[in-house]
């Protein structure tokens, strides 16, 4: 009789969750799409560990109702799905998965950047509808990359990796959030501002901070009108910190020039969403660590985390390592 019971929202590959099977009784979700929230409720409930992911509500009133619950790992850096204030209350350690997927998520930060840049989307598209007759000398035109100003917002692990890559393409560096990092801007020859400065001056925009009350909406409608005319906003970070309804007006007034996105409020976005259909956006489906190298990388450390919680250990990656002090 296995000691632990752990509740897995996902299918995630046998390989990776070997190390439960020999240790608990593991009831893993079996649908495509996450469970509802009443299902994720009842068999929380059961559980000893849950290993979630960032699309299920992890709020105060699903952590009461699990007496038996001693951790929570999330195959993701970012929690803001998470209460971590009520777990941290429990003493439940939430674990997280930071480090191992900073690269292939600047990768697509930057791909987003000379995407909106170049107008590749509307090259796409603008092919697909059959306009493709001859070569335009001033048709499809978008933006240099080189030699222009990116600002990034939150200077982190994947703030951080994205100005490595735009100081390879001879791009000058912003930057801003709650504290100076002069080790990682030096070697960048990246500048710290105020966030005002960093709208001002910036011809590409970056948002790599977490989603938190701080941030929420933090890109609205007077942000956006700080933003240089013609500028790009990429967000690779949460769609809640930017408000949707002012970046729309934003681009259809025709101040700001383009937008990557990666992540939105909601996800998905409907089809019929305005956004969806504007030309100069392009949105990916969340797909910023999605690679196969790195999603394994992320599920090996969200079950390592899971076991260490378990056992009753300190948790390799933690966001809330202060439970471990009050043992
Ligand atoms: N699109 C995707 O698939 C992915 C999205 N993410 C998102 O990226 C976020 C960042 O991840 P990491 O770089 O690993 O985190 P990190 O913790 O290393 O970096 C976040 C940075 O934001 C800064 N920050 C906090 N509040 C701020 C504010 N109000 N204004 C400006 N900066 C602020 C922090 O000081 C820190 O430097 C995650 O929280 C997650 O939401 C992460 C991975 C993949
Ligand atoms: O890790 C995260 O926070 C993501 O958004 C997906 O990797």
């Amino acid at each position: 009789m296995s000691q632990w019971r752990v509740f897995i929202t996902r299918r995630l590959p046998d390989d990776i969750l070997a190390p439960l099977f020999e240790h608990a009784d593991v009831d893993v979700w079996p649908e495509r799409l996450p469970p509802p929230y009443d299902e994720l409720r009842r068999r929380t409930a059961a559980a000893d560990g849950l290993l979630c992911m960032l699309t299920d509500r992890i709020d105060a009133s699903l952590i009461a109702q699990a007496p038996r619950l001693r951790v929570i790992s999330q195959m993701a850096v970012g929690y803001d799905n998470i209460d971590v204030a009520a777990a941290t209350a429990r003493g439940i350690p939430v674990g997280h998965t930071p480090g191992v997927l900073t690269e292939s998520t600047a990768d697509l930060a930057f791909a987003l950047i000379l995407a909106a840049a170049r107008r590749l989307l509307d090259g796409v598209r603008f092919i697909e509808r059959g306009a493709w007759q001859t070569w335009e000398p001033f048709g499809l035109l978008g933006q240099d990359v080189h030699g222009k100003t990116l600002g990034i917002v939150g200077l982190g692990r994947i703030g951080a990796a994205t100005a490595r890559r735009a100081h390879g393409f001879g791009m000058r560096i912003l930057y801003t959030g709650p504290r100076e990092k002069p080790d990682v801007a030096a070697a960048l020859g990246a500048t710290y501002v105020s966030f005002e400065r960093l709208l001002a001056e910036s011809d590409v925009v970056s948002i790599h901070c977490p989603l938190t009350p701080a941030t929420r909406h933090l890109f609205n409608a007077d942000a956006f009108a700080r933003m240089k005319p013609g500028a790009i906003l990429v967000n690779t970070a949460r769609g809640g910190i930017v408000d949707h309804d002012a970046l729309l007006a934003a681009l259809r007034a025709g101040h700001l020039g383009a937008a990557g996105l990666d992540v939105t409020e909601p996800e998905p976005l409907p089809s019929d969403h305005p956004l969806m259909q504007c030309e100069r956006v392009i949105i990916t489906p969340h797909i910023g660590s999605a690679t196969v190298q790195t999603r394994r990388r992320m599920a090996q450390m969200a079950v390592a985390n899971l076991l260490a919680g378990l056992r009753g250990e300190r948790l390799p990656h933690c966001a809330n390592p202060e439970v471990f002090e009050k043992r």
